[in-house]
């Protein structure tokens, strides 16, 4: 409750609007930052993945997809780290996005290497503990979760494509893991509390009829404070 208080303190004092940009691996996220970030008065912060991959010379992403077991602790301390510094950095424009967040890097991702089995139980508590610390400690506000809701087949495709090579290792029943975590929590709301109202958008699509729903929804989206 005291969390919520701060948020709309906050958002009350200084009206500025975050919207996550949420969604599976390859979902299609980072491109549509890119699509808005051509439009002014927009901050947009794609997700720290070139740290994940590169932290003093050593690489945790990479890590964690070839041993879960070992590193999935290390990878998603890091992220938990990152995504919470982008979160706290003050705004200077009326409009952020920001692709994920450190909510979905808790409910999702942690979530997944634990209940599959590849993260320890002390492990996950550990960072459990942390994570509920810092969500009750610092005040996270979030404005909208734009969800871009794919099948998983076609996450696997555009992950193909992209051809990142940590991530020549996922199969599709792992885009399907993730999936069906968002589906629980963001559609279902079976899982865990959604910090804040939820606008789903089908990405399957090809590249122009998306650019087409983003304009179509660009008000709902650029407008979601005050
Ligand atoms: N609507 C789309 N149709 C086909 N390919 C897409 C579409 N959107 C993105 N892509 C491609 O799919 C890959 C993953 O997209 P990206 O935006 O990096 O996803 P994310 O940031 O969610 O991981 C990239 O190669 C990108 O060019
Ligand atoms: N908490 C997280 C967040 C992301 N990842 C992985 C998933 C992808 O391999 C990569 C970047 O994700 P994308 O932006 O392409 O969807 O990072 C993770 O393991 N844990």
């Amino acid at each position: 409750e005291k969390q919520i208080d701060k948020n709309k303190k906050l958002k009350s004092e200084e009206c500025h609007d975050l919207c996550c940009i949420s969604g599976n691996i390859a979902s299609g996220k980072t491109t549509c930052l890119e699509y808005f970030s051509k439009t002014s008065d927009i901050e947009v912060l794609t997700e720290p993945v070139s740290k994940w991959r590169n932290v003093q010379g050593c690489n945790p992403l990479g890590l964690m997809y070839q041993d879960p077991s070992r590193w999935g602790l290390t990878l998603q301390t890091y992220v938990q780290l990152t995504m919470l510094d982008r979160h706290v950095l003050p705004m200077s424009t009326p409009v952020r996005m920001m692709e994920r967040s450190i909510y979905s890097a808790k409910y999702i991702f942690a979530e997944n290497l634990y209940k599959s089995g590849k993260m320890p139980e002390v492990d996950f508590a550990v960072l459990s503990e942390w994570f509920e610390w810092i969500i009750k400690n610092i005040a996270i506000p979030v404005d909208l979760i734009v969800y871009l809701q794919t099948s998983p087949q076609t996450c696997y495709e555009r992950l193909k494509q992209r051809c990142r090579d940590e991530e020549k290792v996922i199969p599709l029943e792992y885009l399907e893991s993730i999936h069906n975590l968002y589906e629980d929590w963001l559609i279902h709301h079976k899982s865990f509390e959604v910090p804040a109202p939820v606008l789903v958008i089908p990405a399957d699509h090809d590249l122009k009829k998306m650019l087409h729903q983003y304009e179509e929804n660009r008000e709902k989206i650029l407008m979601a404070h005050c």
